[in-house]
């Protein structure tokens, strides 16, 4: 069976070899394993912490956690009783439906509605709708955010919200470069005081490395990235998610993080595509869709790149 689904947890498996799982807490995807041409078997290319928890008492540090409505510690109004990144993360999904099974493709569909939980700290109406498609040597991740208002009123009842897929992508972090983000606007989470943190900086770097304490937000940073290392990499491409966040926190924050495993900040780098800076902004009625395709690379690419 191509897709199963047993105690909380959705596996899809491709007729070729690779494989995602998911929990349906928080539709977090915690295991991506796919081969390149050239090294066709399958190996994980998600990083997840061994002293993270996994049975939906907290959020996964790491795979693939999905954040909305807010990312970092809310700043809009209609999202102050929230956590730091939202609900999504910690609620339990709904499996819907297998929407696509065959030879190229494997595809499911989750969904999140508000509970009397969620209502109690965010009274927006919507519907998210969360598809995770199987290919080959790629996973995609596509994001339905519908504003279920139905409001006729002036002003709009618009839902407005941030978006972000929170990718661990499983890597030799001192080795990792992320291109191309020369010359795009970032604002350095790192810095200590809220005025140099709200400050843009212009990236200098034509690779970017993470051998630093690294939490920086690119703004409207292309939407087509490629995060390689010596011998491997991974592409991403997205749809309608301008920003894209660069995160490791190398020994000095990573000891502090209670579920980080040691030294687990050697064996990946986040990068996070989203919409991140300010607000995504829907009508009543209206969907939004926040994608991202993830591809394995098949051939070095850093010879080129350096
Ligand atoms: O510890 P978490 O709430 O999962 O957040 C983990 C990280 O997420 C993002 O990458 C943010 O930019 C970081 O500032 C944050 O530390």
């Amino acid at each position: 069976m191509p897709v199963k689904q047993v105690s909380g947890r959705v596996t899809l498996t491709h007729a070729k070899g690779s494989s995602v799982e998911l929990l349906l807490y928080g539709a977090t995807v915690i295991s991506w394993k796919a081969g390149t041409i050239t090294e066709p078997q399958s190996i994980e290319r998600l990083f997840v912490s061994s002293k993270s928890a996994i049975d939906g008492s907290k959020p996964v540090r790491g795979g693939i956690p999905v954040i909305f409505p807010c990312f970092g510690p809310p700043s809009h109004p209609e999202h102050m009783k929230l956590a730091q990144h939202g609900f999504a993360r910690n609620e339990v999904w709904k499996f819907d439906s297998i929407i696509m099974d065959n030879d190229e493709v494997v595809s499911v569909r989750l969904t999140l509605e508000p509970t009397a939980g969620i209502t109690a700290k965010y009274d927006k109406p919507f519907h998210l709708a969360y598809i995770v498609a199987l290919a080959e040597h790629q996973i995609s991740t596509d994001l339905h955010v519908t504003n279920t208002s139905t409001s006729t009123a002036y002003p709009p009842d618009n839902l407005e919200f941030q978006a972000l897929f929170h990718n661990y992508i499983r890597a030799p972090a001192n080795d990792v470069l992320v291109f191309p983000l020369q010359s795009k606007s970032y604002f350095d989470k790192t810095e200590a005081s809220e005025e140099a943190r709200n400050k843009p900086k212009v990236e200098t770097r034509a690779g970017v490395d993470v051998r630093q304490f690294t939490d920086s937000v690119y703004e409207d940073a292309g939407g087509k990235y490629e995060v390689t290392w010596p011998g491997g990499g991974v592409e991403i491409t997205v749809r309608e998610l301008k920003d894209v966040v660069v995160w490791n926190p190398q020994q000095v924050a990573g000891v502090k993080m209670g579920d980080m495993e040691d030294g687990g900040w050697e064996r990946y780098v986040c990068v996070e595509p989203g919409h991140v800076r300010g607000f995504a902004k829907i009508e009543p009625g209206k969907t939004w869709i926040g994608q991202q395709v993830i591809s394995v690379i098949h051939h070095e690419r850093r010879i080129n790149q350096l």
